[in-house]
């Protein structure tokens, strides 16, 4: 026998397991056409070499799998970078609770590194919203009010809510709430003795107006009536201003501020500029990034100025993201006297305030 020749009976078994073909009996045998079993061959070998086919290509993707993604159970983790894209998984996870399974591989949740702790209606969510560009910060979507409202809940609750992290990504959270309750400081103390603080302020003035229209807003929505601004910023009786108005009491910033300087040094703090937040949000962040010791990455090409809005907004790709429509009130003109009481009333806290942290801010309802 040649070499390379198979068997005869080899061929016959073979053969054999093959589908029949039906042929006329009487048909003439033509040597040249294909003998019976080599018909039926060509479809078993095609089909051969499509699951050949797509056992490659589930080969391939398998093997990039294990480099991008990991099946961990419950847990799928994905290699994703896109801040965009980040925000979609993180949002995702954050509307099942903080108890959502997608995540990054090699993350975990942690306990934030970082707070921005207020002040309420000075650009908080902005802040927060821009840091979240950044590649080595990750944000809690949403105000957890640990400190002030859930504390009973415990530190493992806490860390629960976060969203997961790198090991070298900083965690942050925002609840403005913290900057004025009064067990806050110490509570935050007692989780992390050198967690950064930061805090945005703006105006003052501004800040008590923003402050009143969310409250109207959020009596609005419970069908409840509004009162007038003049009506609440100024005593009934004496026309001076009213100090036991919690929009008035939230922006005394010093007062708050000395609270937690008692427990943390002024060097653990950074002051965002709210009102340049709002201008030139780039520069804040930039200052930001410097404190946090981060690479400068929230550079002015991320923003557009949205001209509707009014406000800058960030660039990805070719979308825009711009803030929820709640924020960027208008605001409406002050009388002109309260205007005045209200300066004179915020002036030697601001003044007192610039000496204690050490620097001016340029606002605008200023004496
Ligand atoms: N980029 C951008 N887009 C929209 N809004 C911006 C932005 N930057 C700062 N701000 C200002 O943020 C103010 C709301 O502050 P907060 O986010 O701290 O409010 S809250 O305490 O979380 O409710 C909000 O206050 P109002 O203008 O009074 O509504 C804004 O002035």
């Amino acid at each position: 026998m040649k070499t390379g020749m198979k068997p005869a009976a080899d061929s016959a078994h073979k053969y054999q397991r093959l589908p029949k073909v039906h042929t006329t009996h009487n048909a003439p045998t033509d040597p040249t056409s294909t003998p019976p079993g080599q018909a039926s061959r060509c479809p078993k070998l095609s089909r051969y070499k499509r699951i050949g086919a797509v056992f490659l290509v589930v080969v391939t993707l398998v093997l990039m799998g294990v480099t991008c993604l990991q099946w961990r159970q419950p847990y799928m983790a994905s290699c994703l970078q896109d801040p965009v894209v980040r925000d979609a998984l993180m949002a995702h996870e954050t509307r099942k609770g903080g108890m959502g399974h997608l995540r990054y591989s090699h993350t975990k949740r942690r306990l934030p590194q970082c707070l921005i702790i207020g002040a309420r209606k000075a650009g908080t969510r902005a802040l927060l919203y821009f840091l979240n560009l950044h590649t080595q910060i990750q944000t809690a979507g949403r105000e957890i009010h640990f400190f002030d409202k859930h504390y009973e809940q415990g530190l493992e609750w806490y860390r629960k809510q976060m969203p997961f992290s790198f090991k070298d990504q900083i965690t942050i959270e925002k609840s403005p709430a913290y900057f004025v309750e009064q067990d806050v400081p110490g509570r935050v103390y007692a989780m992390n003795q050198t967690v950064k603080l930061l805090l945005i302020i703006r105006d003052p003035i501004d800040r008590t107006m923003s402050d009143y229209l969310q409250i109207m807003d959020n009596k609005l929505k419970r069908q409840k009536s509004v009162i007038p601004f003049e009506k609440l910023v100024l005593d009934e009786e004496t026309y001076e201003i009213n100090r036991s108005y919690t929009a008035i009491k939230r922006s005394i910033y010093v007062r708050h501020l000395q609270r937690w300087l008692q427990y943390f040094p002024r060097s653990q703090f950074h002051i965002v500029d709210g009102d340049n937040m709002i201008t030139r949000p780039w520069e804040e962040l930039s200052k930001v990034e410097n404190f946090l010791g981060l690479d400068h990455q929230i550079t002015h090409d991320r923003f557009t100025f949205n001209t509707s809005r009014g406000f800058f907004c960030f660039r990805s790709a070719q979308t825009e993201h711009c803030l929820a429509e709640g924020k960027g009130r208008p605001h409406p003109v002050i009388d002109p006297y309260t205007l005045k009481k209200l300066k004179e009333f915020f002036t030697p806290f601001n003044e007192k305030l610039f000496d204690r942290v050490g620097r001016k801010f340029n606002w605008r309802h200023w004496m």
